[in-house]
């Protein structure tokens, strides 16, 4: 049976002045999976996710999504097809509650269907869904405190919560559990694996505890190319990888 690839690029290039900083990138994202893109700092993860969501514009190459070419699709149409990256936390609004700021979210989504808000029952609808949401994260106890109050793990929760509101079929994670301590960490991956059951996940992550624990399929970058793929078992016992992230205790990171 033919694999189901949600997202597929094909010899994904960008250049900055002559520099390859992503270089020839075959990715394929298996529909239902969590796929992690990790590499050495400078590898080109950033950029690929940046080509990925249109941020930027490639080189040469082509970007597939549900097998259509949007190669060529704009920023804003990107999410609308249902591929979301995580909103960073400035996209967040500090002053409002966090009911509030799902709920914003929640109305970006239905903006255009004008005849939804000229009931008030509507509004309900609304409040029950964001409240649904914010304890779908683990923040249903904190729904009337404004953000600017939470710990930044829960600010990054927050960002999730906000990000499924769009309903992504496809959920891009940019490092989501950068800058957090342990107890955070743990918390994240449980959530990462909770809205990943009925949705794919790609996700840029340094911590390779969560990687090895999360992740159905690697990809490795190195220097703007694909080093290797495949689960963690195998990847972290490539040689090229093991050299790629020597000194940055590829093994040592592991549990
Ligand atoms: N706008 C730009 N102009 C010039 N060079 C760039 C630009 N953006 C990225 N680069 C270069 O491209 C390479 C890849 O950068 P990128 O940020 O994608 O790597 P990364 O894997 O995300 O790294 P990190 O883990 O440190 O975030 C780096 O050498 C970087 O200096």
């Amino acid at each position: 049976m033919a694999e189901d690839y949600i997202l597929e690029t094909r010899d994904l290039t960008k250049e900055f002045k002559g520099f390859a900083a992503v270089q020839g990138v075959d990715l394929k994202v298996r529909r239902g999976s969590i796929h992690a893109l990790i590499g050495p700092n400078g590898a080109g993860k950033t950029t690929c996710f940046n080509l990925i969501t249109k941020f930027l514009q490639p080189t040469r190459g082509t970007i597939l999504y549900n097998g259509a070419d949007i190669t060529s699709a704009k920023s804003a149409d990107i999410a609308r097809l249902g591929m979301v990256r995580s909103f960073q936390i400035s996209a967040t609004f500090l002053h409002l509650t966090l009911l509030e700021n799902v709920r914003v979210a929640l109305q970006r989504q239905l903006g255009t269907a004008l005849h939804f808000w000229r009931s008030e029952s509507s509004l309900d609808v609304l409040n029950d869904r964001a409240m649904e949401l914010l304890e779908d994260v683990g923040l249903g106890g904190y729904a009337t405190q404004t953000a600017a109050e939470l710990s930044y793990g829960r600010k990054r929760a927050l960002e999730i919560a906000t990000t499924l509101a769009l309903d992504p079929e496809l959920l891009l994670l940019d490092e989501p559990t950068s800058g957090m301590g342990r107890e955070d960490i743990g918390r994240t991956a449980d959530l990462i694996r909770r809205v990943s059951k009925d949705r794919t996940v790609l996700m840029v992550e340094h911590n390779l505890s969560v990687v090895s624990d999360l992740s159905d399929i690697i990809t490795v970058l190195s220097r703007g190319e694909i080093l290797a793929e495949g689960p963690y078992s195998e990847v972290s016992k490539n040689p090229e990888v093991v050299e790629a992230y020597m000194g940055t205790g590829l093994e040592a990171n592991h549990g």
